[in-house]
C-alpha cells in the first residue's frame, strides 16, 4: 500500500478514538475549523523552509504538511481517493490549456 494510502487509513481508523493514546484522535476531537488551522500552520513552516532554502527542514515541513492536510480532509469527510481521483482527472491537461479554458 502507498505510504499516503497507508496514512489515510490510519486517520480515518482514529475518528472516535481515544485523544489520550492517539495525536489524531485527539486533533479530530478539537474539529475541522482546529484542523484546518493547523494545516494552514504547518504549510507556512514549510513555506518558511522552502523561501530560507532549508532542504532538510523543507523535506520535515512538507511531511507534517500532507500529515495534516489528510487529517484535515478526514474531519470533513472527504477521502484521500477523491482528491486523487481529482487529479487524475487533471493527468495530461497543461495548467495553461486549463487556464486558458476558462477564459
Ligand atoms: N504523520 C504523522 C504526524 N506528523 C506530525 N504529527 C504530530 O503532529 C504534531 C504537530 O503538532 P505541533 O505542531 O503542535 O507540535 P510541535 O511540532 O511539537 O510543536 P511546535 O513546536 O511546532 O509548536 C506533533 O505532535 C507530531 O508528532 C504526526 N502524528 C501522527 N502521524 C501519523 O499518524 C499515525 C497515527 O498517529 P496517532 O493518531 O498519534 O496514533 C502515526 O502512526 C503517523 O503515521
Amino acid at each position: 500500500m502507498h505510504t499516503l494510502d497507508q496514512l489515510a487509513a490510519t486517520v480515518a481508523s482514529r475518528k472516535g478514538a481515544d485523544p489520550d493514546s492517539s495525536w489524531t484522535a485527539k486533533l479530530l476531537a478539537k474539529g475541522p475549523e482546529k484542523c484546518a488551522e493547523k494545516f494552514g500552520e504547518e504549510a507556512i513552516e514549510a513555506i518558511i523552509a522552502a523561501a530560507k532554502n532549508d532542504r532538510e527542514n523543507l523535506v520535515y515541513e512538507a511531511a507534517d504538511v500532507l500529515y495534516h492536510l489528510v487529517v484535515m480532509l478526514a474531519a470533513r469527510d472527504v477521502s484521500l481517493d477523491e482528491v486523487l481521483a481529482e487529479l487524475a482527472r487533471r493527468e495530461g491537461t497543461s495548467g495553461i490549456a486549463e487556464k486558458a479554458a476558462r477564459g
